[in-house]
């Protein structure tokens, strides 16, 4: 059963078109992949989802429906108090607050009382105990990876159902983006349905089940993750992988082959 489902999806900032009749399900439980290369519109699908769109002068039609309940005409304040939350690229943490009040500003928008917040605070700094050990410095001193964590955090505070998650390996040392990428399957493993914007398709794709291809705003591919991951297309253009026959057509034509090296792991 799908538990986020957007249909017919179409969206602009002023003339620019950014997303095109996109529909996307998101199972119950799942990790479900985003991928698509600069300017795509992964990040704008997101801001659909959590009624951010109006920040960034953005305006859209189609449906999305989130177990059951249309999103459309709520607020970016009720999508977080029906379960979806996003956790922004760029982590974007409150510098100037220290760990502890950002982690409680995540909680402000969740449903139940304190207990649930002091339950949600313990499972983060299980996840996260650099945390529970910086708790006390201001956000801005942590380095990249740690305010990434973070911002996860700082969502989980707010007790998803559905977790937003946009490029969260970004400029991440490869061992800190793996450990980012084993506790999402963590987060996802205690019932967390995931929604993943990533621009590293080698770990998106193995963490997801299912994966969409974004190209210039349109759904160019969808699919099994592993058999996105086994397609040639996809390999050659997201995976950094140059097929022996696209670079021969490419040496003919004179021109260099084409390799996505920020796509590779
Ligand atoms: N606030 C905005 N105003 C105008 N155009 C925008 C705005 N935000 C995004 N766009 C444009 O919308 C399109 C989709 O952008 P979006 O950020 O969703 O892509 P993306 O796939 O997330 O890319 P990236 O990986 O670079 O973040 C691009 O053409 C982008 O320039």
């Amino acid at each position: 059963m799908a538990t986020l489902e957007i249909r017919a999806l179409s969206v602009g900032y002023g003339p620019v078109r950014a997303l095109r009749d996109v529909s996307v399900d998101v199972p119950a439980g799942a990790i479900t992949a985003v991928l698509g290369g600069n300017g795509a519109g992964k990040t704008t699908l997101l801001r659909a989802v959590s009624r951010t769109l109006g920040f960034h002068r953005g305006t859209g039609t189609g449906t999305i429906r989130f177990d059951g309940q249309a999103l459309e005409g709520l607020g970016p304040a009720q999508v977080v108090a029906a379960g979806v939350v996003q956790v922004p690229e760029g982590r974007q943490v409150f510098a100037r607050m220290t760990v502890a009040d950002n982690l409680r500003a995540g909680a402000l928008g969740a449903r139940g009382g304190r207990k649930a917040v002091a339950a949600a605070l313990t499972r983060v700094h299980e996840l996260f105990p650099v945390l529970a050990q910086r708790a006390h410095q201001r956000a801005g001193l942590l380095s990249g990876g740690e305010q990434q964590m973070l911002a996860m955090g700082r969502a989980l505070m707010a007790g998803p159902r559905l977790l937003l998650l946009d490029e969260p390996s970004l400029g991440l040392a490869p061992l800190m983006a793996q450990k980012i990428a084993e506790t999402v399957q963590e987060i996802n493993a205690a019932g967390t349905s995931v929604m993943l914007v990533e621009q590293n398709a080698s770990i998106a794709l193995r963490l997801a089940t299912t994966a969409y291809v974004l190209d210039v705003g349109e759904v160019a591919l969808e699919g099994p993750a592993g058999e996105l991951a086994a397609s040639d297309e996809v390999r050659r253009r997201y995976l950094g992988v140059v097929d022996e026959t696209a670079a021969e057509d490419a040496d003919r034509a004179g021109r260099a082959p084409r390799t996505l090296s920020r796509w590779s792991a």
